[in-house]
């Protein structure tokens, strides 16, 4: 029996990067958070210490920020895919490097005075290798609501159900979504605004018996608006809304009044994809 190393990558997490674009008396702003992860020959700083291939972390971060300024900022997909190439072209003994960005998002107030969107954030993660490059992009945290045309019934019961059947509900979610590319380019910015108009308009005009069904009719939606993009994964909290008894002070409550739930929460999770693409060439999470 022997013990060895497995799979592991190392790298810099968590790099805040403000990037402003002056034109002017005009500001544009870009707020990223740049998380990077590099696999390849590092059996000896594990082995016994031996760091000669070990590109420091600090170094990572330090080419963040360096590349912001030499190359600028652009979509967050461009700008991990100039990242990663970066670290495999350079540096010999790195076969993966996989770029994590979330984009937060701010609303122009003037020319340059902005307003944070506090809600939902635009997410890439990208992984390069010698010879092939693998987009992944995303939207966490995007809160939709539909006052009805949702139902829940005709569920397995047990000796410990006890959650009536509904007819008429309140359904709402926090999106988390990522979804892989078949090409390692193209217009990111368009891309990314139609398929989440996609994941939108697919909530809000489905005729929801589950959440389950939701999430497969919002996977589907992109699929088939969006020829450039393989496979959608969606995790969907169900954020649940209760019926408030009013009937103690003799009050109806037809459908009106409700509690908004905090936890628990159901988690629907699911993998749309087409049938006749080629496989991912890196594992990818939501
Ligand atoms: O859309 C739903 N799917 C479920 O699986 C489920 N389970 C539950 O208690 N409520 C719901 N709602």
């Amino acid at each position: 029996m022997a013990i060895v190393l497995g799979p592991n990558r190392y790298g810099k997490a968590e790099t805040r990067l403000v990037r402003v674009i002056r034109d002017g008396d005009t500001h544009s702003l870009l707020d990223f958070n740049v998380s990077v992860a590099l696999a390849g020959d590092l059996a000896a700083t594990h082995a016994t210490g031996d760091n000669s291939t070990v590109l420091p972390t600090d170094t990572m971060k330090n080419t963040v920020y360096a590349f912001a300024k030499e190359h600028g900022v652009g979509e967050p997909e461009s700008f991990a895919l100039l990242l990663g190439r970066h670290f495999v072209v350079s540096q010999p003994q790195v076969e993966s490097a996989t770029i994590s960005i979330e984009a937060y998002g701010w609303d122009r107030l003037g020319p340059h005075s902005f307003a944070k969107r506090g809600d939902y954030t635009r997410t890439a993660v990208v992984t390069v290798t010698a010879d092939a490059a693998q987009v992944v992009s995303g939207i966490g945290g995007l809160v939709l609501l539909n006052t009805t045309d949702s139902e829940f019934h005709g569920f397995v019961r047990d000796r410990y159900t006890t959650l009536p059947p509904a007819t008429d509900r309140i359904l709402a979610t926090a999106v988390d979504a990522k979804w892989r590319h078949l090409a390692a380019d193209g217009d990111w910015a368009q891309s990314y605004e139609m398929a989440v108009v996609a994941l939108k308009t697919a909530f809000a005009e489905t005729y929801s018996y589950s959440l389950q069904q939701t999430l497969m009719a919002m996977g589907t939606r992109v699929l088939t608006e969006r020829p450039e993009i393989a496979e959608v994964r969606l995790a969907l909290p169900n954020k649940h809304h209760y019926l408030v008894d009013l009937s103690p002070f003799d009050l109806t409550n037809d459908n009106e009044v409700f509690i908004a739930g905090d936890r628990p929460y159901g988690l629907i999770e699911g993998t749309v994809t087409r049938d006749d693409v080629p496989a991912a060439i890196a594992e990818w999470w939501l």
